[in-house]
């Protein structure tokens, strides 16, 4: 049987990777393109200055379906603006239009569900496998009427197509957390990988052979070329390729400052230019000379102006009315069709049920893989329980130890606030980028990714509560009542998740991680400072009423109190009785006989039962997790 690789360099075979079965190539077109944006600076008259990005009237032209398109011109020439607009991610001028198979683009989302689009920087998971990744890219994006034994052979035919088997069950990596990992261009072909394996009819790719020797370079290209063989329509932006690159392209696009200089076969280019003025020496490479002695001068005499040979490249471009070979406008020549093109449903993916249970094997693989992460966590409840043991040592039932309780309590509930919160923030700060690619892919949405997320946590932000807290209850010498330990146990846990979910709002809502960082404190203090430890309820100023019943340390604390002072039995050494004078008679008397005379005493809110407070616990961590979502979703359709 030949193998997958026979078939595509073949050409034979139904389409497997890309276009998908009997899908004729796609051919994308663009008339009287043009993007501006507005610059943050202003004019005198205090208007926003505009910058003209690619300049209206040269922008005209096809991308043939099937073929392999390369972007080139000098850095800031505008390539990423025009990939971005072709690929539905920015919307051009008034009066731009875009064209699939001739009929005009509806919406830019259109687009975005028949092409898929490889950005420069890959963010892919670095505990995962090279198959791992595939597999989960073909089992999220495949249509739900697949079979998961065919989504999976598919990944597999995916990874030979790319001349990944070898490295297939290597992790991804990342050298900043230190996995070690698969080499850069196995990282870019297992980016584009993940992304061909839905089959895109149209694959942007912005730089891919940035940062990879020749060699590397090279085979990512190939397996481009592989894939206009399997009918997928390629644009790629990429930098000074070497000739060997140079001569898989079908098709060249040349921008210089903004207008298109050349479009056409890319090896018709030499001898347009060559019409023009420019030859290109024999032997050299031709993306070379473009680069270094057409688009600008190598040796530039100090009258050098960039702007006059732009003008100069553009008026030879427009009158030879686009030279031999451009790629002429099919829309333009009459070719303009009626009706629409045809959009894969939505609903032809996998289901929420299905992403949910693949992301949470998903996030499980990452947590347990990455175990230092779980450790530090661990370490941290440890050694902040040893260091309460050791201060606060079997309290005992004196007046003193009630000062103590009160410490250990209101400890207790700070840090296991503070340690969720941050413990979310750096973990989903590290993974949020990759979710961001995910989402934007259209691997999955933001439900079930942030429910799998949850669940995932829920059982670390379980377990090593608990351990703390046992450790701490029983050194410290809270009332030894299986019921009462019991209660705290349950307490400290419902903080932790309600801690865990705030974090993920924070996480979720700013853009930069850094920045949600600096402005957990300011949420933090201030839900501390209504805790009820610092501040009695009656004494909070009415401005400020509303924040403890906001904050989960209140409920934690009142619960806390409520229940290790509920039923104490407290004493008094002999220097601890205070004289108080009762109709005229002095007498000795104990503060605090007990532990419910304490709670009375400092209006320990007797309307708050433990109950209440973990129903307020409970109903705080659901608010937060569908804010979290909320947040989430305006991050991601923000970013788009
Ligand atoms: N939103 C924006 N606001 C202001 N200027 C922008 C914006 N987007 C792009 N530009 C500017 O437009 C020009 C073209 O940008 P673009 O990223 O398309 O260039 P490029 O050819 O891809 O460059 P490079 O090869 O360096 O990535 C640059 O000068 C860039 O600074």
């Amino acid at each position: 049987m030949a193998s997958v690789i026979e078939y595509v360099e073949r050409g034979e075979g139904t389409a497997f990777v890309g276009g998908g079965e009997d899908t004729k190539p796609l051919t994308l077109s663009m008339a009287e393109l043009s993007y501006e944006v507005e610059l943050r600076s202003k004019t005198e008259m205090g208007e926003r200055k505009r910058k003209q990005i690619l300049k209206p009237g040269t922008f005209n032209g096809d991308f043939q379906g099937g073929k392999l398109t390369a972007i080139m011109g000098p850095s800031g020439a505008g390539k990423t603006s025009l990939l971005n607009i072709l690929a539905g991610r920015v919307t051009p001028a008034k009066g731009s239009k875009i064209y699939l198979d001739g009929r005009p683009l509806q919406q830019n989302s259109d687009i975005q569900s028949l092409s898929a689009y490889v950005q420069q920087d890959d963010c892919m998971l670095a505990t995962q496998t090279v198959r791992e990744t595939v597999e989960m890219a073909a089992l999220l994006r495949l249509p739900s009427g697949m079979s998961r034994s065919e989504k999976l052979s598919r990944a597999n035919e995916t990874l030979e197509l790319f001349g990944l088997t070898k490295c297939a069950d290597t992790y991804i990596g990342d050298p900043s957390s230190k996995v070690i990992g698969v080499s850069g261009g196995e990282r870019k072909r297992v980016s584009i990988a993940m992304i061909s394996v839905a089959q895109p009819q149209i694959l942007f790719l912005d730089e891919p052979t940035s940062g990879l020797d020749s060699f590397i370079a090279f085979s990512v290209i190939k397996v481009l070329k592989k894939l206009c063989g399997r009918g997928v329509t390629v644009l790629t932006t990429i930098h000074q390729p070497s000739s060997d690159i140079f001569q898989l392209f079908d098709d060249l696009l040349l921008v210089q400052s903004g207008s298109v200089v050349y479009h056409g076969p890319a090896d018709a280019s030499v001898s347009y230019f060559g019409s023009i003025g420019f030859q290109c020496p024999p032997l050299s490479n031709p993306a070379d000379y473009f680069f270094m002695h057409v688009l600008t001068e190598l040796e530039a005499a100090p009258s050098y102006d960039q702007d006059s040979r732009e003008r100069e490249l553009r008026s030879a471009w427009e009158s030879r009315g686009g030279g031999e070979g451009q790629r002429t406008l099919l829309v333009g020549k009459g070719g303009e069709e009626e009706g629409t093109y045809e959009i894969p449903q939505e609903t032809t993916r996998s289901t929420m049920i299905e992403q949910f249970k693949l992301l949470l094997r998903r996030s499980w693989g990452e947590a347990t893989r990455n175990p230092m992460r779980v450790r530090a966590q661990m370490v941290q409840s440890v050694a902040f329980a040893f260091i309460i043991s050791t201060i606060w040592w079997q309290l005992g039932s004196s007046q003193n130890s009630i000062q103590d309780r009160n410490g250990v309590l209101f400890f207790m509930s700070a840090n296991g606030m503070m340690s969720s919160i941050m413990g979310v923030l750096s973990t989903f700060g590290n993974e949020r980028s990759s979710f961001i690619r995910d989402y934007e892919n259209q691997l999955y949405k933001v439900g079930p990714y942030l429910l799998a997320k949850v669940a995932c946590e829920a059982p670390f932000y379980f377990f090593i509560p608990l351990t703390g807290v046992t450790i701490m209850y029983f050194s410290v010498g809270f009332q030894n009542v299986g019921s009462k330990y019991l209660n705290t146990a349950v307490i400290m846990v419902t903080l932790n998740y309600a801690g865990m979910s705030m974090g993920l709002i924070l996480a979720s809502l700013f853009a930069d991680i850094a920045v949600a960082l600096l402005v957990a404190p300011l949420i933090i203090m201030p839900l501390m400072m209504f805790s009820g430890f610092f501040l009695n309820a009656d004494s909070t100023p009415v401005y400020y009423s509303w924040i403890p019943w906001i904050s989960p340390m209140k409920y934690a604390f009142s619960a806390l109190a409520t229940n290790e002072y509920g039923g104490l039995e407290l004493s008094c050494g002999p220097d601890e009785y205070i004289v108080v004078t009762i109709d005229g008679a002095s007498r000795s008397v104990c503060p605090f006989e007990s532990g419910d005379v304490f709670l009375e005493t400092f209006n320990i809110e007797s309307y708050l039962t433990i109950g209440t407070c973990q129903v307020c616990l409970m109903g705080m961590t659901g608010l937060c997790i569908f804010t979290s979502f909320l947040a989430l979703r305006r991050l991601v359709r923000k970013g788009k």
